[in-house]
């Protein structure tokens, strides 16, 4: 095979397709949905305004949210089979807990065979309202309690705390949800949207799409990472060590977690409101030690700053959830429950002008050969 040929591996820089719902501009750092800045949006509006605005392409009336709230409301809920299946691998991670789950909805909803995109939308917000449900079941049930049933009159992020420790959350730490589900809704070409949009181009249907990026997400290289941070501020365990922890991860040559993107060359514009989060958070909690620690990071990797080496939308999250004694392994699922918008909504945009996304590997291996029986071979 000829020697010009030009590999982009990991498809860095490559555009494969059009889409009209998330803008990143890297070099800036900024990040727009259909638009709006996702600083007006992580102000001003709530998750399930966002979801109708990324599905729907503009921001609801009052009657439009009214409707789409109370649809995603009556679809809390999963056929008891589903329980059973997560009461059986209960000790997994939750993340293949939460896969297996979707996986049974597919297989027990036989709406899920639907393609088109009036189906997509509607398996869409069921799925978006389903994942939290399957979350808070596989906490319950994998610390020996009975799930606690959605209640109707919360919102989203207020009903997933609620379900998830079975009290009713305080307004600020719904809204800190809201904003975090809010923060992670879509992010254009991410490996997780990219892997579903390659599932919904063999034509397969939406369940499908989601559970391919679920399997995706779950990497420390995407949407793990926030475990992973909450791990390495465990570690570093007090402010002053964070400088002699990143040096000795840069001696290494290791990555250190919550930093680094293929499109962002400044701070991630999502980390700010993240950080802002648990400083607020770790203040009110008298636990101002994992802002301190996770601050002392950051000064530590300053010199790198200039190589495009900023913190992510991950680095501040995990401390979050730690705050609100939240298991580490349920960082990832949670990233889903926010992602549910974003992957419907790309899986739609694949569907509507579909093509099977398919590129080449340059073969680099062995030159023709005869075959040798097995007896022949030395
Ligand atoms: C929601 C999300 O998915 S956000 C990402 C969450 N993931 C993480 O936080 C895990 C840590 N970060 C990483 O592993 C990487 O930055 C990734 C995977 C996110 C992006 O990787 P890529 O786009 O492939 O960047 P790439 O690996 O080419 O990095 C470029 C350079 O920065 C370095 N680098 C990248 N990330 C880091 C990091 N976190 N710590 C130290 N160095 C890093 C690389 O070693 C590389 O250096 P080199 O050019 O000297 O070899
Ligand atoms: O865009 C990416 O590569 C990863 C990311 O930040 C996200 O999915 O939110």
């Amino acid at each position: 095979m000829t020697e010009t040929v030009k590999i982009n591996r990991g498809l860095k820089g490559v555009y494969f397709e059009r889409c009209g719902v998330s803008d990143i501009d890297g070099n800036a750092g900024e990040l727009s949905y259909r638009g709006y800045s996702i600083h007006d949006l992580a102000t001003h509006s709530t998750f399930e305004e966002v979801c109708y605005l990324l599905i729907h392409g503009e921001l609801p009336t009052s009657a439009q949210l009214a409707e789409f709230d109370a649809a995603l409301r009556a679809a809390r809920s999963v056929p008891p089979a589903v329980f059973d299946i997560i009461a059986a691998c209960k000790d997994g991670h939750p993340m293949d807990v939460l896969r297996t789950a979707v996986s049974a909805l597919a297989a027990l909803d036989a709406d899920s065979q639907k393609v088109g995109e009036a189906a997509f939308i509607a398996n869409g917000l069921k799925l978006t309202a389903q994942v939290p449900v399957l979350i808070a079941a596989h906490e319950a049930i994998r610390n020996g309690r009975a799930p606690v049933a959605p209640d109707p009159a919360l919102s989203h992020a207020a009903n997933w705390l609620w379900m998830l420790k079975g009290e009713k959350p305080s307004e600020d730490a719904a809204r800190l949800a809201d904003v975090d589900f809010i923060l992670h809704a879509e992010h254009g070409a991410n490996a997780s949207s990219f892997a579903a949009r390659v599932t919904i181009g063999t034509e397969a249907n939406l369940h499908g799409g989601i559970v391919t990026a679920l399997s995706t997400l779950a990497g420390p290289a995407h949407g793990g990472a926030a475990e992973d941070v909450m791990k390495m501020v465990k570690e570093i365990g007090t402010p002053d060590r964070a400088a002699d922890y990143v040096k000795a991860k840069r001696a290494a040559k290791e990555a250190v977690t919550g930093f680094g993107h293929r499109v962002y060359r400044k701070e991630d514009p999502r980390a700010r409101h993240m950080r802002e989060g648990v400083r607020k958070l770790g203040e009110e909690m008298g636990a101002p030690q994992w802002y301190e620690i996770l601050q002392g990071v950051v000064e530590a990797m300053k010199p790198y700053a200039r190589h495009g080496l900023n913190v992510n939308v991950d680095f501040y999250s995990g401390v979050i959830y730690q705050l609100h004694g939240i298991p580490m392994d349920l960082y990832v699922p949670i990233f889903a429950i926010g992602r549910m918008p974003g992957w419907v909504i790309q899986c739609i945009e694949q569907q509507r002008n579909n093509i099977l996304i398919r590129p080449l590997t340059l073969y680099d291996g062995p030159a023709p050969r005869g075959y040798l029986p097995i007896g022949e071979r030395g």
